[in-house]
């Protein structure tokens, strides 16, 4: 190659070398200063996954458009129920579950709410038949409602709405009826559709002289668009969370009939759970999965997880102290096939409850919730 070719190949290198570094400063600079173009982007991947549910055709209007931003694909959801084999010819697909222990609610779930939203011809013969238009999920934190929320949308495979309160409440006047209304107007136009609405008790919570004149009219509004669903054959479902139902308008509450208490774990549940977390990671020939269920009474479903993880980290942490050389650092040439010790009871143990190095617990102890007690309330309600 003569000099001025290879002049001209490092002058070119050069130059395209520049135009990626601008590229990724000016991309940086926007991001760091203008964080709602970022926001604008993972919305226009939103709006994508109403095309892909089938939707590219749908006239929106502004509303419309601002809340079919909320609308996640079934695909784009992880979390699914438990084990389902499908028979394909001579295939068999086993889907691992991913929630444990509430395989009673699950088939309740899916008797009473997937059918009717994705078989709707088998429950036209009577009226009394069909999806119930509004299903409340309540219980303490971390046992899996907002999981069973998602699988519920990805094994029906209807179009799922997250909303929050925050993109309904908009502070000039009359805009959060309008979003309101068009919350319901695309889950008409996309149906069968599930309103996922998490902590609903924050958003549709007991009326009070206190509330802002702009929050009432939109929970008015929220009630009279439901009621229209009630009234209809629409495959439409309002589904809501929370962990504190008696703080849900009473209104708002007999418009959920079905509701569900997703309650701390028992031993099987927490056995199940533990089984689940478990699955993958190894554990010592006489590890007694029985033992740590008995031994995480009162743990939630999101406790377990948080302290399996603890628990694993014990091995890697006894490694790496082993492992370092005499400049306290670790080789990389040490990790080449390096095996961590499976786990063992006292792991959890040691984490739990007397490691000196760190008095405080990873996973806080809980007061058992008054599920009873709301469910006293929302029978009442009845
Ligand atoms: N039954 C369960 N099986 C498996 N994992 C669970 C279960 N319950 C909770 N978890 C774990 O806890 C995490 C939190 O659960 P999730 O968000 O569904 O709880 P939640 O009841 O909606 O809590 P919150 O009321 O705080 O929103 C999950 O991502 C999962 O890792």
């Amino acid at each position: 190659m003569s000099y001025n070719t290879k002049r001209v190949a490092v002058e070119v290198a050069l130059f395209l070398a520049g135009q990626a570094a601008l590229y990724y400063t000016l991309k940086w600079a926007l991001d760091e200063f203008l964080p709602e173009r970022k926001q604008q982007e993972v919305k226009a991947k939103q709006l994508e996954a109403l095309k892909r549910l089938g939707h590219a055709e749908l006239e929106l209007d502004e509303h419309e458009r601002t809340v079919a931003n909320e609308v996640i694909h079934p695909d784009d959801i992880s979390v699914k129920f438990s084990g389902v084999w499908y028979c394909y010819l001579i295939h068999l697909v086993a889907h691992r579950a991913d929630i444990g222990g509430l395989d009673a609610i699950v088939a309740s779930l899916r008797e009473s709410i997937i059918y009717p939203l994705v078989y709707p011809n088998l429950f036209s013969s009577s009226s009394l038949l069909g999806s119930p238009k509004g299903v409340l999920l309540f219980g303490p934190p971390g046992c899996g409602k907002t999981m069973l929320a998602k699988a519920l949308a990805k094994e029906s495979g209807a179009t799922f709405i997250n909303i929050s309160a925050s993109v309904l409440t908009n502070k000039w006047f009359g805009e959060s009826n309008k979003l309101v209304a068009g919350l319901f107007k695309l889950a008409r136009k996309t149906q069968p559709c599930i309103i996922f609405i998490d902590e609903i008790d924050s958003f549709l919570r007991e009326r009070s002289s206190g509330d802002h004149e702009v929050t009432g009219m939109m929970k008015a509004e929220f009630m009279t668009q439901w009621d229209g669903l009630l009234s209809s054959t629409d495959r439409i479902l309002v589904l809501g969370a929370t962990n504190r139902p008696n703080d849900i308008d009473a209104a708002i509450l007999r418009r959920m009939p079905k509701r569900y208490a997703v309650s701390l774990p028992n031993q099987e549940q927490r056995l199940n759970i533990l089984n689940l977390i478990l699955q993958e990671t190894p554990l010592a020939p006489d590890f007694s999965m029985t033992a740590l269920a008995e031994m995480s009474q009162g743990l939630s479903g999101s406790d377990l997880k948080e302290m399996c993880r603890n628990a694993a980290m014990v091995p890697v942490r006894e490694f790496v102290r082993n492992a370092k050389g005499e400049k306290g650092m670790l080789e990389v040439s040490q990790l080449e096939g390096f095996h961590l010790r499976p786990l063992t009871l006292d792991d959890f143990y040691v984490h739990n409850q007397s490691d000196a190095t760190s008095p405080l617990p990873p996973v806080l102890p809980i007061p058992p919730p008054n599920v009873n007690g709301d469910r006293a309330r929302l029978d009442e309600m009845d």
